[in-house]
């Protein structure tokens, strides 16, 4: 018998993430890997088989199109496209429209390409992606999961934005964004430290090129940094995060900034690259700031903002049990993780200098108040279970 596969896919700001598993029997990851750097010059492919082998190898500049094309036909030599029976997709915004994920047509593109403005570093390209999927993989169900439904219970006071009502009506509000990769470290935390653990008061740290918090209590997001668009919240890889909204007025009568310039500022020129003017990549970054001041204030910056997000976050859930770290800036630096946590003891944050330099999963003392803990996020493991479970319930029904 062939095997029968499903392609899950997860579009990111400066990666496309995928894994192979197999289905029908045993729910296995046959393939996985990553294109690094995407949209820049040295673009990365790194390949990891079920057996532990990495492959990994520069394919020159490659954008998300460029990627998903070179993937296709990788897959086509090694597992051949033919068996592929459904393919998941991160979408990062939903809208006001879609949060449960949703098999994806004609319908949902239409409206896709009319919110493509709200997540300008993600729509467009996952448009692109699911386009090439469309064409590549005809015929199969193709899944959109959704990263704004993790947060669609957020509690009124954190949803409304203080601008007048009548916008709230027409569906400006606080979506936040990252909630296949809240969901997993939800499942992940319960694998790892119990279901009582997982139910505590926790704030959810995912540091990636985009980079948002989350305040989650009895599993459910409470609040995150976040908002309309993923531009909201802390300095991140290129966007800007939180700013004076009267920046507006001020750039438009003394720089004649318009709003599409305002738009491209602060979703591409902003953030890590906007104050270091060299780049958007933490690992550049920590690199060069002993040799270039514009380096380590960018890194000051970016550590400043999200520790005061996990005090606001702190205060929020009345108290902290369990922090995490996730992304790949959360998940890869120590040195990023002690700065960020530095100065955090009044809430009990205390780490263990050892544990966190070797990326443990448990980062501080066992006895401390506060558990700080490091999960690799896996936001194809989120995406299969929505496939495999809308293959069922199709099989189900017919
Ligand atoms: N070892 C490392 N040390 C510091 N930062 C790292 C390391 N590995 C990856 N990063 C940073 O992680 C960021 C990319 O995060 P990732 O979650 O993979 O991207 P995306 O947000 O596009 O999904 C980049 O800023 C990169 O420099
Ligand atoms: C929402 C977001 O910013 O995603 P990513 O970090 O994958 O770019
Ligand atoms: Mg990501």
């Amino acid at each position: 018998m062939t095997d029968a596969f499903v392609l899950t896919l997860n579009v990111g700001s400066s990666s496309l993430k995928f894994s192979v598993f197999t289905v029908g029997g045993a729910v296995e990851r046959r393939l996985s890997g990553k294109f690094d750097q995407v949209g820049r010059s040295e673009t990365r492919l790194e390949l990891k088989h079920a057996s532990g082998a990495v492959n990994s190898e520069t394919i020159g500049p490659a954008d998300q199109r460029a990627a998903a094309a070179f993937l296709f036909e990788l897959l086509d030599e090694m597992i051949g496209l033919d068996q592929i029976k459904a393919v998941g997709l991160r979408v990062v915004h939903g809208g006001a429209r879609y949060r449960r994920p949703a098999p994806i047509d004609g319908e949902m593109i239409e409206y896709l390409r009319q919110i493509r403005a709200f997540a300008p570093e993600h729509l467009p390209a996952e448009l692109e992606v699911i386009e090439a999927c469309r064409t590549r993989l005809p015929g199969i169900p193709h899944i959109a999961c959704f990263d704004t439904g993790f947060h669609h219970g957020m509690p009124v006071v954190a949803r409304t934005l203080p601008i007048p009502r009548r916008l709230a009506a027409k569906g400006v509000e606080r979506f936040g964004f990252h909630g296949l990769s809240y969901s997993f470290l939800l499942d992940e935390l319960k694998r790892q430290a119990g279901a009582a653990a997982a139910r505590g008061r926790l704030v959810l740290a995912h540091l990636g090129n985009g980079a948002s918090l989350a305040a989650v209590n009895n599993g459910q997001s409470v609040d995150t940094s976040m908002g309309f668009t993923p531009a909201a919240g802390v300095p991140m890889g290129t966007r800007s995060g939180d700013l004076d909204p009267g920046l507006v007025l001020y750039l438009a009568q003394t720089e004649g900034m318009d709003a599409v310039a305002f738009d491209r500022m602060v979703n591409h020129e902003s953030g890590l690259l906007g104050i270091s003017e060299t780049s958007s990549d933490m690992r550049e970054l920590l690199e060069r700031e002993t040799a270039d001041i514009r380096a380590a204030e960018a890194l000051a910056l970016f550590c400043y903002s999200v520790k005061k997000t996990i005090g606001a976050f702190a205060a929020a859930l009345g108290g902290l049990d369990t922090l995490v770290f996730t992304g790949g800036i959360g998940e890869n630096s120590g040195t990023i993780r002690t700065r960020i946590c530095d100065g955090l003891d009044f809430l009990g944050v205390d780490l263990d200098p050892a544990a966190n330099e070797a990326g443990d999963p448990l980062i501080s003392f066992p006895e401390n108040r506060v558990a700080v803990r490091v999960i690799r996020a896996d936001e194809e493991a989120v995406i299969v279970k929505a496939v495999i479970e809308f293959l069922g319930h199709k099989e189900a029904v017919q």
